[in-house]
């Protein structure tokens, strides 16, 4: 007879129900794993550990604490979740806890910058989780669950809403700084030859930044929305421009664009292509897109399942926006004139799709 184990305990086949219960609690508490990680970014525990460049104690944690008081049994229990989680991991000595940062964690604490906390933020934020509780509307009566939430699409809410727009313009530029790290250290050809750059909804200019200090040959333009834009810092070597990228795109050698072509249906993404196509040179312009690439079947990669839960963000954030698998990528890119496409995997949860333009159009 098969055994299955639940809880440690030998169990026979009938015991499928207790399996299935097991299943269903994970799945149900899974928000439970965010939210107490954000807990512990909000105490700045993963900045604690990482300052003092050593394990800590619970009370060596609690010492470093900006609160006059704190619980140290609920400490106790938020690290212990925490170390099974596998975002801190626990060596006792001498009958004491040490806490260090594992590889998770180490993602929150990237120098000169708070790693991907505010993305964590962001995502767990009030204003961006009320959308899910319209998701079921969504499918039901075909509408946009950000708007049912809040009264107005995503970008019209962050343009009128200056703490959302800071909230989601810092999540962006936070995983920028991840992937650019991934893009400019495996793609170093893909901007040989360039001498010009628009970066079309390139947010804050992170990404126009760092490719500016690898590449300083290149002239950079980083193009967003006004409200986006006029909060962006100066960036050496970077020139920022305010639009739409459905009316008009800068003109550079090469368009790059990051997380941009998921937030829209294939309608919308078509008419940007078109606005791309005309900002590049017929012959030899660039489309440098870094998006995710769903391999449905055989994603065996550790982002595979984060992949599909972003078809699920953009459908409760977006109105239309959606993952799409390396097919529909390359059906989207031939509509939009951009026929000759090819794919190359990163070590992130995007991949990069470089695109060129159809020479007979
Ligand atoms: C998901 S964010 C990605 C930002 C940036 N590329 C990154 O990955 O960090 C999408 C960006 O699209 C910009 N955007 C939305 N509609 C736009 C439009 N019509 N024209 C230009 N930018 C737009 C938003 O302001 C936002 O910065």
């Amino acid at each position: 007879m098969r055994l299955r184990n639940v809880q440690g305990l030998k169990m026979e086949m009938q015991d499928e129900d207790a399996l299935g219960q097991a299943e269903f609690w994970q799945i149900t508490l899974a928000f439970v794993d965010s939210l107490t990680l954000k807990c512990a970014v909000e105490l700045g525990i993963p900045q604690i550990i990482h300052a003092k460049g050593q394990p800590l104690t619970l009370s060596e944690i609690i010492t470093s604490l900006q609160a006059p008081s704190p619980d140290s049994s609920c400490l106790s229990r938020v690290m212990r979740f925490l170390v099974k989680k596998q975002v801190f991991s626990e060596e006792v000595k001498v009958g004491e806890a040490y806490y260090r940062l594992t590889r998770a964690s180490k993602l929150l604490v990237r120098p000169g910058a708070s790693g991907l906390a505010p993305m964590l933020t962001m995502l767990n934020h009030p204003i961006f989780l009320a959308p899910w509780h319209c998701f079921s509307r969504c499918v039901v009566e075909r509408v946009d669950a950000f708007e049912k939430a809040h009264g107005s699409k995503l970008w019209m809410y962050t343009a009128n809403n200056t703490g959302a727009n800071d909230i989601f313009n810092e999540a962006m530029a936070s995983d920028t700084v991840v992937v650019l790290e991934a893009l400019l250290s495996e793609y170093k050809s893909g901007f040989a030859g360039l001498t010009s750059l628009v970066d079309v909804a390139g947010g804050t200019g992170t990404a126009v930044s760092a490719i500016v200090k690898a590449h300083p040959h290149i002239s950079r333009i980083n193009f967003d929305l006004p409200q986006v834009v006029s909060s962006a810092p100066e960036h050496p070597g970077v020139v920022h421009v305010s639009g739409d990228m459905f009316i008009s795109i800068p003109h550079a050698d090469a368009v790059f664009m990051k997380w941009i072509l998921h937030d829209w249906n294939d309608e919308d993404c078509v008419k940007i292509l078109k606005q791309c196509r005309k900002a590049l040179p017929s012959k030899s312009g660039k489309l440098i897109i870094v998006d995710v690439v769903l391999h449905l079947k055989e994603d065996t990669s550790a982002f595979a399942d984060s992949r599909l839960a972003f078809d699920m963000l953009m459908f409760a954030v977006t109105s239309g926006g959606l993952e799409r698998t390396e097919e529909e990528w390359r059906a989207l890119l031939s509509k939009g004139g951009f026929s000759n496409c090819n794919i190359k995997p990163l070590p992130t949860l995007q991949s990069i799709i470089e695109a060129y333009p159809d020479p007979n159009e």
